[in-house]
């Protein structure tokens, strides 16, 4: 990229989180995905360019490590001209949802993050001619706490993801309840990934978002967007499942191009060769905590029909989900059971201020920070050096139970080699598939506070008002029949 010519008519919006903003560029495969902040958060060029890099080196030294060098994108940190920058942001502001603006993208700088376009197949510099449909997907929190410091029993049945579903509505976040579990997603039992992806397409939220040859056709900005249409959605994909057939359209055919994408999708899930060093994590946290949840309505129908729980997780182990869930898994003591460890550094850190550097709190994210995360003890000998590796620990674990997984499928041609790509076959056609992670951005030692008083409210929230009504709420989550429907399917 030159940065000396820079254009902004060239680059489009493509989307934003609650901590940056992405932009792609029209005809080559890259974005730059830009920092945002609260408006009056003054922050110097120098801070930002530092945050930057910490967020390249942590992906480099850190996630690289733990889920495989095929999976994480880096990109670079690039300098801007600012007049380049300021005419971008005036001319995408009017395509920010409503509810992304409290934050204002940092045109002050001048610096962002080039990162190769994953919703397109990464392996080429330039748009490919081909149609690429790319499937995001926020998985969130795939266990539930083993900790023996957690001290609500109902944390140790029903996951976080589910019982935040419930503050989330309350609070006008979303509409209504999900039906998505990630621990059905995360189970590798194909019934229940496909119940947890159907889910996922039902009630988008944040967690699905769906793009065509780069442009979002299927996601959910807000509580006030429309209600998901699938039938619009199969008439985007259908072309993608069925090429060459006179499918005719109806629900029948939205039934029948769902039930690929969801096959598909779960199959690129499933897939993976085993690089990376998620391994060195596999002697420690393994498998722990219940296999379900019990707010799920796939356990929930299970039982409903005297069946026993499913089996524990089948994920194999080079899949990126397997990788993803074993580096959430250092959140071995539970936010209950963390917290007083972090008031401990910060007791300390009160003490010796100038300690901050030496303790690699705000980084360098480099090999030796790597090195200290694979020391899995619980054993408090009551140092200053247990309690920093246990918090770093988390932060790490709560950033892999934030990320998203991009999946990038591109039609095979008949008969043609896909370039040594992966290739996934659906049942009318074939696809070169890509299968990368974003947001592999470091959670801040500052957030641990907030996730403390954050998780309370989860909990109590959840035991006030829903498990009161429990047997309300499990009725009305079981009127539609589908939900046994899908399960009762042959996979
Ligand atoms: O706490 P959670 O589980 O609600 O996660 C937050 C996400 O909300 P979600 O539940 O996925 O809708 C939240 O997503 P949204 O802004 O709601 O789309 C952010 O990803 C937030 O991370 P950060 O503070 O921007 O680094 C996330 O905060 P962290 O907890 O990961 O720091
Ligand atoms: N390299 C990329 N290629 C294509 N799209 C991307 C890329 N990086 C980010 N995006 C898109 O931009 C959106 C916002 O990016 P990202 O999730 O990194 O934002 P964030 O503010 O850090 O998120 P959060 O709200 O979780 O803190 C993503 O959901 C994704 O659709």
């Amino acid at each position: 990229m030159d940065e000396g010519k820079m254009d902004e008519n060239e680059w489009r919006y493509h989307g934003e989180g609650n901590k940056s903003l992405v932009v792609a560029h029209a005809q080559r495969c890259v974005v730059l995905r830009f920092l945002k902040f609260p408006p009056n958060r003054k922050k110097t060029s120098e801070e930002i360019f530092q945050h930057l890099q910490n967020i390249v080196d942590f992906g480099k030294n850190v996630m690289k490590e733990f889920l495989g060098e095929n999976y994480v994108h880096c990109g670079e940190v690039v300098q801007l001209p600012l007049d380049f920058v300021k005419q971008l942001c005036l001319k995408i502001q009017c395509e920010r949802p409503e509810s992304r603006c409290d934050k204002d993208l940092d045109t002050l700088s001048g610096y962002a993050l080039c990162l190769p376009n994953l919703a397109r197949l990464q392996t080429y510099q330039f748009a490919e001619r081909r149609p690429i449909l790319c499937v995001e997907i926020k998985p969130k929190c795939g266990f539930i706490p083993f900790s023996s410091d957690v001290t609500h029993d109902m944390k140790h049945r029903v996951c976080r993801y589910c019982m935040h579903q419930h503050l989330k509505v309350a609070t006008g976040k979303w509409k209504q309840i999900s039906k998505y579990c990630p621990l059905d997603l995360y189970s590798g039992n194909k019934q229940r990934m496909y119940f947890a992806l159907k889910s996922l397409l039902q009630e988008a939220q944040n967690n699905l978002k769906i793009f065509k040859n780069g442009e979002l056709i299927y996601g959910c900005k807000d509580a006030r967007s429309p209600m998901a249409d699938w039938s619009e959605l199969a008439h985007h994909l259908k072309p993608f499942f069925f090429p060459s057939n006179g499918l005719a359209s109806g629900p029948h055919c939205t039934r029948a191009v769902i039930r690929e994408l969801v096959r598909v999708i779960t199959r690129v899930l499933l897939s993976g060769s085993d690089k990376g060093r998620a391994g060195a994590l596999r002697s420690g946290p393994g498998l722990r905590g219940p296999p379900v949840c019990e707010a799920s309505p796939f356990s929930r129908s299970l039982r409903c029909q005297g069946k026993n729980t499913p089996e524990r997780s089948g994920l194999p182990k080079g899949c990126l989900l397997y990788k993803t869930l074993q580096v959430q898994m250092l959140d071995l003591l539970d936010i209950e059971g963390l917290y007083p460890l972090y008031r401990r550094v910060e007791r300390y850190l009160e003490e010796f201020p100038e300690e901050r550097k030496t303790l690699q709190i705000d980084g360098p994210y480099d090999e030796a920070f790597y090195q200290r995360l694979l020391d899995l003890s619980t054993e408090d000998d009551g140092t200053v050096a247990f309690a920093l590796t246990k918090v770093q620990q988390y932060r790490v674990a709560m950033t892999a139970k934030d990320c998203s997984i991009m999946i990038a499928l591109s039609p095979c041609l008949q008969d043609a080699s896909s370039d040594q790509r992966p290739v996934v076959p659906s049942s009318r056609s074939r696809f070169a598939f890509s299968v990368s992670v974003l947001d592999l951005d470091l959670k801040p030692y500052e957030s641990i506070p907030h996730q403390y008083k954050l998780d309370g409210k989860i909990v109590n929230y959840y035991l006030k008002t829903v498990h009161a009504k429990d047997a309300t709420v499990m009725s009305t989550r079981f009127k539609e029949s589908e939900d046994c429907t899908l399960v009762l399917h042959k996979v």
